[in-house]
């Protein structure tokens, strides 16, 4: 379980104080898939840095499985918007990256990366690199370098944003079919309101800057795109939001 308890987060630059969050209480049940959506400059990358561990919050703390988050955990991995890969690696070498740093044992390692390439359809591009793949497929090579350091807690922000729209609803389905096969829990941050009906079984709402936690919508449609329940939880979403945004 992930908890979220009174966190503000205040940057400061040279000429100004920026207030990103304010006063956020959230609990993350495990094995579940939230969504979070909010305007532009809600502070969403400025949770998801905190759940990680990146960012100290200005107040309030942020604990995993009741153990207080000082840094990075290897239980918590995160998928930013730039995929974040290495250019000069091999889809097999960037997979492998943090069970390198992790020092696994080679053997292992080896399993764990045939086993990944396999699900991710990426057995065919383990030698290529980045630069030779579509958005789609460097999109998996980073979800498959997050999941083979088996995480309990996937943070992904606007993970799909960069890519076209086959591409996103497959690797949306893809996501669902991981989770299913091995249920993390999920933090994933989106612009859009579809893909996060789609994808959330529940869906938290941020205010415009400073960031404060509006609603979190329990979503029984999640999965389940061209549903009645699906296109009424969409509604919902947009009319909570378009309260917000004037
Ligand atoms: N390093 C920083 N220094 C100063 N201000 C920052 C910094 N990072 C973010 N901010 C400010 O904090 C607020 C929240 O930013 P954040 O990137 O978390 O929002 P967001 O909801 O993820 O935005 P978007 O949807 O546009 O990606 C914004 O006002 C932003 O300008």
């Amino acid at each position: 379980m992930v908890k979220i308890e009174n966190v503000s987060v205040v940057y400061s630059t040279k000429n100004a104080r920026v207030k990103a969050l304010e006063n956020i209480n959230l609990t993350l049940e495990d094995h579940k898939i939230y969504t979070m959506v909010g305007p532009s400059g809600s502070g969403k990358t400025t949770l998801i840095y905190t759940i990680a561990g990146l960012l100290k919050p200005t107040e309030g703390s942020v604990s995993i499985k009741g153990k207080k988050v000082e840094g990075p955990s290897r239980d918590t991995a995160v998928i930013l918007q730039d995929f974040g890969l290495f250019p000069w690696k091999t889809v097999e070498q960037n997979i492998a990256l943090g069970l390198i740093i992790r020092k696994e044992n080679p053997d292992k390692l080896r399993v764990i990366v045939g086993d990944i390439l396999d699900k991710l359809s990426l057995k065919p591009f383990a030698h290529h690199y980045p630069g030779q793949l579509s958005g789609g497929q460097k999109q998996r090579v980073a979800i498959g370098r997050a999941l083979a350091l088996s995480p309990s807690l996937l943070l992904m922000d606007e993970p799909f944003s960069s890519l076209d729209a086959f591409n996103r609803e497959n690797m949306q389905h893809e996501l669902l079919d991981l989770w299913r096969q091995n249920p993390m829990t999920i933090l994933l941050v989106t612009h859009s309101i579809e893909e996060a009906v789609f994808l959330g079984q529940k869906i938290i709402i941020l205010s415009p800057s400073p960031g404060k936690i509006m609603d979190i919508i329990s979503n029984e449609g999640w999965g389940l795109r061209q549903s009645v329940r699906h296109y009424k939880t969409v509604n919902l979403v947009r009319n909570k939001m378009s309260r917000y945004v004037k």
